[in-house]
């Protein structure tokens, strides 16, 4: 059976899991290198840097844009920027990558002569632009996206003033990174200002500010809620992407839940990624606190909420709403996939998800079959079920290609026997 995109069967292993595994090249980094260095005019080589159908969707994005983007190795684009992008031919397709839909529909807006149409999949279409479109508005662009959602449609002016601009990046961050890479391309300073109590994980936005400052840009940080950006433009720079520290979590947890010792060659302590924050619960793994706070390392809660269900105590997610926006609501996901395993074991209350918690699962048979909705986290992250229980299936395995295509021979590697269960 399955969903028609096959299945894989997680055999338990019989001990803790031991090797090494490098975790891929972050795609949040990889994902502004490229575009900073889409921007710049001259050479920029990126290495380290990540394969998958996110980074994928941004080279292509750039290249029907006119800048050269080559491909050397397995971990390395080199980037040829013209220092402006062409008007496209097509709608810029970005399939379901968040990143690049957002950077890119700022960055067109102040460097391309004509229009430019950003379009995704059907989950990209249901997931929330309106903000950033607002906030454009208000900076004199001609924009528009009907449904709040793209398809986003842009009149380049070939360039942009600079200014001032209000966003509320509560429902995401990468409205204000968007923003924060645009304002290098105004012919005046910008001024960008966080309206709202809240923003996502602001560690992503000290991520765009430290890849601006490497491709050449000024960036000042006056108070919390304000960032001015210098009308530097961007240099071209010879960059290296550090490894993935969301994909670094299943690792960490599965370490965890076996006892195992798993060397990813880079210590929990060296990444600058928001996710890394969740190694310092991992590591208190089978004692998690009653409460976590996800909001600083979001993509990190299907670990987090999986490997909680194996906890001696319950645990609460709060500070998640964001998570409804996602690659799918994972707020639902989380509660529905876990009571599937066994009911009751996750829970939805209000927009904190309940982990019941039963470290007694383990070595029972439960044959589940994981719904994964097309999110690769979800896939991912009940991988680590499949540990533990005998007898859970993930459906459409493939969907891991977002941002982390080897995840199943990284976990083969380390001697997890996976089997076809379409
Ligand atoms: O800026 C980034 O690279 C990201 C920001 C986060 O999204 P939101 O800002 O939409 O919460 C995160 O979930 C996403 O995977 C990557
Ligand atoms: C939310 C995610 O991705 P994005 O917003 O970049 O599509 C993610 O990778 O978990």
């Amino acid at each position: 059976m399955g969903n028609g995109n096959g299945a894989t069967l997680i055999i338990p292993p019989q001990g803790p899991l031991r090797g090494r595994v490098a975790p891929p090249g972050s795609k949040s980094i990889t994902n502004r290198a490229l575009l900073l260095a889409g921007l710049a005019k001259g050479t920029s080589r990126l290495t380290g840097a990540l394969k998958s159908d996110d980074t994928r969707y941004m080279a292509q994005a750039l290249r029907d844009m006119g800048v050269g983007v080559d491909e050397p190795d397995d971990t390395s684009f080199v980037v040829h920027g013209t220092g402006t992008l062409r008007a496209p031919a097509q709608p810029l397709f970005l399939g379901n990558a968040g990143t690049a839909t957002r950077f890119l529909t700022a960055a067109v807006a102040a460097a391309v002569d004509g229009t430019v149409v950003v379009d995704g999949d059907a989950h990209m279409r249901k997931r929330p632009i309106a903000p950033l479109v607002a906030a454009l508005k208000t900076l004199g662009v001609d924009i528009d996206a009907p449904t709040g959602c793209p398809p986003v449609t842009v009149n380049g002016q070939g360039g942009y003033k600079g200014g001032r601009v209000e966003i509320d990046g509560g429902l995401s961050s990468q409205y204000v990174s968007a923003l924060l890479m645009m304002g290098a391309l105004g012919r005046e300073p910008t001024d960008v200002v966080l309206t709202g109590a809240d923003i996502g994980a602001k560690g992503y936005v000290d991520l765009t500010t430290a890849a601006m400052a490497a491709f050449g840009a000024r960036v000042s940080h006056p108070s919390d809620a304000t960032w001015t950006v210098a009308a530097t433009g961007y240099t071209a720079a010879d960059f290296v992407v550090e490894p993935d520290a969301s994909a670094a979590t299943y690792l960490w947890a599965a370490e965890a839940l076996t006892g195992g010792a798993i060397d990813l060659g880079t210590p929990a302590t060296a990444f600058t990624q928001p996710d890394a924050r969740a190694y310092d619960f991992i590591r208190l793994f089978p004692h998690l606190p009653a409460v976590i706070d996800g909001s600083q390392m979001q993509d990190a809660i299907p670990t987090l909420a999986v490997l909680a269900a194996f906890n001696t105590t319950p645990v609460r997610f709060t500070g998640i709403t964001n998570l409804r926006v996602k690659e799918c609501d994972r707020v639902a996901a989380l509660a529905t996939e876990l009571s599937r395993i066994r009911p009751g074991l996750g829970v939805e209350e209000g927009d904190d998800l309940l982990v019941a918690s039963d470290p007694g699962l383990a070595g029972q048979s439960l044959p589940t079959r994981i719904e994964t909705y097309a999110d690769h986290r979800i896939a991912m992250s009940f991988a680590l079920a499949g540990l533990k229980i005998r007898d859970i299936a993930i459906l459409d395995p493939g969907c891991v290609a977002k941002t982390y295509p080897g995840y199943w021979k990284a976990l083969a590697g380390l001697g997890v026997e996976l089997k076809d269960a379409t």
